[in-house]
């Protein structure tokens, strides 16, 4: 992001930007429309004085006249045309360019549970933006800023002769009638079909992410068939809407057709009862094909109106429900690394019941908690709402006295380290991945890897702190990539580190290597919250926290509290409750 803003609350303001600036260049798209649809009256006018003038005067001085006055009118409307597209192409790519950003970073925050906006997080963001840009740019948009000028060349027509207009008017509420029920026939499956893809490449994505395990237990088969279950519904309704939209494409060329015929029938019945001109019958025509041709496009262009109309709708619902957290916030000096939670409540995403139940407790700064606990007690979400991932849904978690959700990202990533369960390195060069993508310092990245003990495992990488990590580490075994998310944790100016489960995929030089960077950081007067299932572990922290059920049941000294807990078996099995990891 270039600005180091709070990444939720850019979103509205992006979108606020958006529909700000864009108003004036819609305003000048009208003026444009104007112009183009008083241009497309020229064929006709030119052909009432070809007929009426020309064919019955016989000066060939006046045809060349007004042929040279049609030309350089034809070549203004083509000019403008091609300006008019291109600049709904830049509108479109300025949209994208100025979205993406905030869309990625709400995206995040749906997924987080920060964004509440009840399926704003679903199917797939940049498609949308991609749909909303392909529709500014395509020839559909055009032609729909031409259908409201189509009572002009009604007019005209009915200049030339009352019946014509009237005609004119007849086809007209004609087509618009079968663009309605078009759009009743159709969207209701055009919105499913889009469901449907999504589900199937949701249980893709979800394979392909867990290839190993796929392979392993044959469960390729049964997810194809969801895949494929999901895509043959959406398949379906796409045929059926498909074919529902050409008879309606059909129905709406017929008319038209049928609606020149009955022009030209009706004005050589009107020239020869002598009312109107031959010229005027021609022109009439044309007018009237004129104005009922964005019609016909508008109902071929119907469907990508209405994708277009809900992907923008989905992203302004993703951007807007961004406005519940604070613009701007200030940057707040370095920590000294004081955590104070306060009274943490979270909900399940559907309120049914909480995770954390008003969970309090405080760490000095430089001093280490071990969170330990049975399986699904909460710890693993109590980290998660520690370094501001998670919202609460009443109390805070308070860094320094300063509310870690107003904490600036560019701070976060200066002062918080955070080690999640089930690494995730992302695909980078190791020194980026260790200097959280900020500009590595060599020397702050050899450190934090020496501090973790990972620098020789580094250097027997093929090329170094420079080898690239593909797929996020997965060339790694899972100890490696481990060592390798610690020396992230670690790096820098950290002032508070968050481990879930940290010795979870280490060997024992791995844990030694562990122990000893926890020794480091107390040295350094880093802030520690380390969850554990290992006693030995929880014994270097200063204070061992027990959950409960989504409660901090206990809290003290690792021998007062670890003596409690754990169970007389022998040393080597010894384990917290929720069992040995
Ligand atoms: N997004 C969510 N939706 C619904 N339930 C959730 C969600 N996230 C966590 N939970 C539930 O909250 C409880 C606590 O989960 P959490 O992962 O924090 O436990 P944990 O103590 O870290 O467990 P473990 O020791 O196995 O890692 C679990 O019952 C889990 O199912």
């Amino acid at each position: 992001m270039s600005q180091p803003t709070s990444k939720l609350s850019s979103g509205a303001k992006a979108l606020e930007r958006v529909r700000k600036e864009i108003k004036p260049a819609f305003w000048l798209l009208a003026v444009f429309s104007i112009a183009i649809n008083l241009l497309l009256l020229v064929p006709s006018v030119y052909m009432m004085q070809v007929y009426d003038r020309v064919l019955r005067s016989a000066v060939i001085e006046t045809l060349i006249y007004i042929t040279l006055m049609a030309a350089a009118a034809v070549a203004v409307y083509a000019a403008l045309e091609a300006i008019r597209l291109r600049a709904l192409a830049r509108i479109g790519e300025w949209i994208e360019d100025t979205l993406f950003e905030p869309v990625f970073a709400a995206a995040m925050g749906a997924e987080q549970g920060l964004v509440k906006a009840s399926g704003a997080g679903e199917g797939t963001p940049f498609n949308d933006l991609r749909t909303v840009r392909s529709f500014l740019s395509g020839p559909t948009l055009p032609s729909l800023c031409d259908t409201p000028w189509m009572p002009l060349f009604l007019i005209c027509c009915a200049i030339i002769h009352p019946y014509l207009g009237l005609l004119g008017l007849v086809f007209s509420i004609l087509i618009i009638a079968l663009a309605l029920v078009n759009d009743r026939m159709t969207r209701p499956a055009a919105e499913k079909v889009a469901q449907g893809h999504q589900e199937a490449q949701r249980v893709l994505a979800e394979a392909a992410r867990n290839v190993d395990s796929v392979a392993a237990m044959g469960l390729s088969r049964p997810l194809a068939d969801r895949a494929s279950q999901a895509n043959a519904r959406s398949t379906a309704l796409l045929g059926e809407a498909t074919d529902r939209g050409t008879v309606m494409i059909g129905a709406g060329k017929f008319l038209r057709v049928v609606a020149q015929i009955c022009t030209l029938a009706l004005g050589a019945a009107l020239s020869l009862e002598g009312h109107i001109t031959p010229g005027g019958m021609i022109a009439s025509s044309i007018l009237l094909s004129r104005a009922l041709a964005p019609l016909d496009q508008a109902i071929a262009a119907w469907r990508g109106l209405q994708q277009s109309r809900s992907a923008w709708g989905r992203i302004t619902k993703l951007l807007e429900a961004s406005r519940v957290l604070v613009e701007d916030p200030i940057a707040l000096p370095a920590p000294a690394g004081k955590l104070t939670v306060e009274g943490v409540t979270l909900m399940t995403p559907g309120g049914e019941r909480p995770i954390l139940a008003g969970v309090s407790f405080g760490v000095a700064p430089g001093s280490s908690l071990a969170l330990i606990g049975p399986s699904g007690s909460g710890k693993s979400t109590l980290c998660r709402v520690i370094v501001g991932s998670r919202a609460p849904n009443r109390g805070a978690v308070r860094l320094d006295g300063g509310d870690v959700m107003l904490w600036r990202d560019d701070q976060r990533r200066r002062y918080v380290g955070y080690l999640a369960q089930g690494t995730e390195l992302f695909t980078g060069r190791v020194r980026d991945v260790i200097a959280r993508f900020d500009a590595p310092d060599d020397a702050k990245v050899v450190e934090a890897a020496k501090l973790v003990g990972c620098h020789d495992l580094v250097l027997s990488l093929p090329q170094g702190y420079d080898t690239v990590l593909v797929n996020g580490g997965a060339m790694l075994s899972g100890g490696q990539r481990q060592r390798i998310a610690l020396a992230r944790a670690v790096y820098g100016d950290t002032r508070l580190v968050v481990l879930d489960e940290p010795n979870s995929a280490l060997d024992g030089e791995g844990e030694r290597a562990l122990v000893g960077a926890l020794a480091a950081l107390k040295e350094r007067g880093v802030t520690v919250v380390l969850v554990t299932h290992k006693p030995a572990l929880a014994q270097l922290c200063d204070r061992v926290g027990v959950m409960t059920a989504g409660q901090l049941t206990r809290m003290g000294p690792p021998t007062e509290i670890l003596r409690e807990l754990v169970a007389p078996v022998p040393a080597d099995v010894r384990t917290v409750p929720g069992g040995a990891r």
